[in-house]
């Protein structure tokens, strides 16, 4: 499978303007960031049947008509995780865009939740620093190890 190409929405609006090409709508999709006070963060494998079955990244969904990105974010973690969450703190957003869609994924920093994890969708789950160790990692989320790698003043490969 291709992987998926991060882009930013100076471009996309540009190629949007091409005439042979009908504009590709934007998905919004809420990802949480659960933080441990020693700097783990945590990675769910997505579940067999969905694309990229197999691969690591932060979890969370798409936003359903109506929602806030927090609210989302709230209603997935419950839903995959059975957690409740308490403050999301918006952290960063970045286009992706994929064969299969076009995504602007909105990362969230959680530091604080209620319960227990539990692996409602059969997924696995590690936690983890710097460099990442579980593979293959989703496009989408090699970003946000840059991110880590910067806010840490980590040098080298951010995952295997
Ligand atoms: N959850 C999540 N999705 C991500 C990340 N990075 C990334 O590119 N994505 C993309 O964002 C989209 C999220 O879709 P999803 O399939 O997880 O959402 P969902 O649970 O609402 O989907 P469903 O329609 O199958 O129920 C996918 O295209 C996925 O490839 C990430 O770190 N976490």
């Amino acid at each position: 499978m291709s992987n998926g190409l991060l882009v930013a929405d100076g471009e996309r609006a540009r190629e949007d303007l091409r005439a042979d090409q009908a504009p590709r709508s934007v998905v919004d999709v809420a990802v949480g960031v659960l933080m441990q006070a020693d700097g783990q963060f945590l990675l769910t494998s997505r579940p067999e049947g969905k694309v990229y079955a197999g691969y690591w990244e932060f979890p969370g969904g798409k936003l359903e008509a109506g929602e806030s990105v927090e609210q989302a974010l709230r209603r997935e973690l419950q839903e995959e995780l059975g957690i409740t969450i308490g403050e999301a703190q918006a952290w960063k957003t970045q286009m992706v865009d994929y064969p299969h869609a076009l995504v602007r994924l909105h990362f969230c920093k959680v530091w604080d939740w209620q319960g227990e994890l539990q692996m409602r969708e059969a997924q696995s789950h590690a936690w983890q620093t710097l460099p990442v160790a579980v593979t293959p990692v989703l496009p989408g989320t090699i970003p946000v190890l840059a991110w880590f790698a910067e806010e840490r003043q980590f040098t080298g490969a951010t995952h295997a």
